[in-house]
């Protein structure tokens, strides 16, 4: 029966064309976006074809006329959408328990036999509640059916304060993503979201539950409504914040942060107060429990939810109708399992759920869908080849071949202080220590950096997140040591032993702490892998830092040696994605090899623990916490002040660049002062005359000054007012010019 069903699949294409001014890559690439329907009984794939690189703002109105009767019609039957959270067909969703005993015979979701269970326990749902009864999508004969992709947030028929929110935000058009997945979610369906990193998947789940909040608001329900789980605190911040800004004219909607204190984890999120994330939240870690008893949206990590949601039999959470699982191949595997199974056993079963990952295909998730969702729409958002080097997010992707690790400091060196990659750049290393290594080899040389990981506190690590996105700083540290459990864990997955991955997980600094996962970097022109990640999935959420929103960027693996180098292009391999080695002369950059062999043999693993050391002492002299303290006890501060500005003594010399060690094809490229502040932006206007002049009438040898990014505005100056290049006074080629006119 089931073999018959899914040779009924159906695929129809639907393209659209995109506007100029979103047009963001020079070539036009195919997103393609396919639906699959486990709830149709002919297992319908609807497919449509988006033109655009990660479809980001590129879908176009055509048939304007027909889309907007379209969604006046829909807008008179909005009333009737979008409340009880239910299963598409009117029926409400099994217990876990139920679902465990149904999984036999869950394996293909499609089969009809699971359609006909479910529908005898929709009907006692149904006379249960006959209130929500009344507002369901599911009396429509039509809400089984996929609804139908559309191509502007207009048709979606939303709340005009929604509408008015999204264009406040500058979203002007749906992504392909956020066309197909809004739809199915406003009408009830559960659904499951396949798409790229950076392809708007945060918008596809937000704007439903906003609109879901709407509507719960106007019947006047109390209470938590949605729950939205993540996997790190990074992300509870970012997407609160989306939520937030898509709430803004939505009067008295709570949005709340859980960020729950955990056993062993207390004193970090205790940490500094006053970041960006107190003043976002307006509530202390501690404060938000209490203050989540009444939100009507919570979001949180699996076990914040759980601590919110109280050990009472009535639970916060026995109100919620719609239930969203962001970056769920993780939050629903490995260490997290067991807080997301007992999160989602306080949600009423009958709540609607979202489930959305980059990386769907990751072990263990076609058991949790059983779990959490009802026969889903499937859908897939993907490229189809077309995409330069077949990277949906339209990423170009490297690797550097290196002899050793050294080579990897070198490397760094050409291409952060000698402006071979400009604009923001994050690179990833897999250790806590290998990231305070970097960040002092690259501080002798003045080029500005920030570490991210898992000792500072999650408020202090937000406020890193929003310095870096604007623009103080262009270099980011972050340590991905999340990826080393997944791989750890995925390993041991394979030999089957599922109770070590969960001690791994629990022996961590910060479980909740992740940053290649879903945080929504703003403008990154590259992504390093310093340490190569160990797993695919790994590899695909830290590339998915750059790229993002349609944009291009750069992913750049560095390999030291032949398993390193196998794996990354394994890693392409099951990506789709080409990784070409990047041409790149070593022996160009040969002459720095002294210099920084002998910076790094300063960065000692002493300076290394003195630098994490002054992490966490300037964590202490910033909280707020400890303002009383140190007002009663002003040696303590100023004893702590003094150690950290002994930690900042690096030599000069080394900021500078001679210009005889400078490859040709370099020269004219590197600046005086070394990049990583947006002060450097400054220089970008060139010289003053004055200074032209001074540098001018220097000798040969002088420092490396004042070119590259600045040179280029120089040189335009230069022709611009009709300035000739003065020759370089080389004793040598006077000679020789002597000697021709002579
Ligand atoms: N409709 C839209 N139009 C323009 N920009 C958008 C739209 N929707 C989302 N964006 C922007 O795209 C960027 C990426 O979005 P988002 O963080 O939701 O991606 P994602 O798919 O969740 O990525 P990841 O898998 O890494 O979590 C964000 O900066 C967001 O503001």
């Amino acid at each position: 029966m089931a073999k018959d069903s899914r040779k009924l699949k159906k695929k129809r294409r639907v393209s659209f064309s995109l506007p100029e001014a979103e047009e963001k890559h020079e070539d036009s690439p195919k997103v393609q976006v396919s639906i699959h329907d486990e709830a149709s009984y002919d297992d319908e794939v609807e497919t449509m074809d988006v033109e655009g690189s990660n479809g980001l703002a590129k879908t176009d109105s055509s048939d304007e006329s027909s889309d907007e009767a379209a969604s006046h019609e829909s807008e008179a039957e909005s009333d009737a959408e979008m409340t009880a959270p239910r299963e598409a067909n009117g029926r409400p969703k099994q217990s876990e328990s139920d679902s465990e005993s149904a999984s036999d015979s869950d394996d293909c979701a499609s089969n009809s036999d699971e359609n006909v269970s479910s529908s005898d326990s929709a009907d006692e749902s149904t006379s249960e509640d006959e209130n929500d009864e009344a507002d369901t999508p599911q009396n429509d004969p039509e809400a089984g059916q996929a609804p139908p992709s559309v191509s502007s947030f207009g048709e979606m028929s939303l709340d005009p304060r929604v509408e008015r929110a999204i264009e406040r935000v500058g979203w002007r058009k749906p992504t392909p993503v956020q066309s197909a997945v809004v739809p199915a979610a406003l009408s009830g369906r559960d659904v499951l979201v396949s798409a790229p990193t950076g392809s708007g998947k945060t918008g596809a789940y937000a704007i439903p539950i906003v609109q879901h909040i709407c509507r719960a608001k106007s019947l006047e329900r109390s209470g938590t409504k949605v729950v939205v789980l993540v996997p790190t605190r990074e992300l509870v911040h970012q997407v609160t914040g989306v939520l937030k800004a898509l709430c803004r004219y939505i009067g008295g909607v709570q949005v709340a942060a859980v960020m729950s204190r955990k056993k062993g984890n207390t004193k970090k999120n205790q940490g500094a107060k006053g970041g960006p994330a107190k003043q976002a939240h307006g509530q202390q870690a501690s404060e938000a429990l209490t203050f989540t008893q009444s939100a009507d949206i919570m979001v949180g990590t699996p076990a914040s939810i759980v601590n919110a949601a109280g050990t009472e039999q009535k639970s916060a959470l026995s109100e919620v109708q719609f239930v969203v699982v962001d970056e769920a191949d993780l939050v629903l595997s490995y260490g997290y399992e067991s807080d997301a199974k007992a999160a989602l056993a306080k949600i009423p079963p009958t709540a609607q759920s979202m489930l959305l990952s980059a990386t769907l295909e990751a072990d263990g998730m076609a058991s949790f869908r059983k779990v959490v969702l009802r026969r889903p729409l499937t859908i897939k958002v993907t490229t189809d080849g077309d995409m330069k080097d077949g990277d949906p997010t339209g990423a170009s992707h490297y690797f550097a071949r290196l002899k050793n690790h050294k080579d990897r400091y070198l490397v760094a060196y050409a291409m952060l202080r000698l402006n071979v990659v400009c604009g923001k750049v994050l690179l990833f290393v897999n250790h806590v220590n290998s990231a305070f290594r970097l960040k002092l080899f690259l501080d002798q040389f003045k080029v500005k950096s920030a570490v991210l990981n898992s000792e500072l506190p999650a408020n202090s690590r937000m406020h890193c997140v929003s310095q870096f996105n604007a623009g103080v700083f262009d270099i980011l540290i972050a340590t991905d040591e999340s990826k080393d459990d997944e791989a750890l864990v995925g390993k041991k997955k394979k030999s089957g032993s599922k109770k070590t991955d969960c001690k791994k997980r629990k022996v961590d600094a910060d479980e909740e702490f992740g940053l290649s996962r879903g945080v929504d970097f703003q403008d990154v022109a590259a992504v390093f892998n310093f340490d190569v990640p160990e797993t695919v999935a790994s590899y695909t959420h830290r590339a998915g830092r750059t790229a993002r929103a349609g944009r291009s960027g750069t992913v750049m693996s560095l390999v030291c040696s032949d398993k390193d180098q196998s794996r990354v292009a394994e890693m392409g391999r099951e990506l789709g994605v080409h990784i070409g080695p990047l041409a790149f002369r070593m022996d160009q950059i040969e002459a720095f090899r002294y210099r920084v062999e002998d910076c790094l043999r300063m960065v000692t693993d002493a300076a290394v623990n003195g630098a994490r050391l002054a992490d966490v002492q300037r964590e202490i002299v910033n909280s707020e916490h400890l303002q009383d303290y140190f007002e009663d006890n002003p040696q303590d501060l100023d004893a702590l002040r003094h150690t950290l500005s002994l930690a900042k003594n690096i030599p000069e010399h080394l900021a500078h660049i001679p210009s005889y060690l400078l490859p040709v094809a370099l020269r004219g490229s590197v600046t005086k002062d070394p990049r990583g502040s947006k002060f450097r932006t400054k220089r970008k206007r060139g010289p003053s005359k004055r200074s032209l002049k001074k540098k001018s009438a220097g000798d040969p040898l002088k420092t490396f000054s004042n070119k590259g990014l600045a040179g280029s505005s120089r040189q335009r100056f230069q022709e611009r007012h009709g300035i000739k290049k003065r020759q370089k006074s080389n004793p040598g080629q006077m000679m020789k010019k002597r000697r021709r006119v002579y």
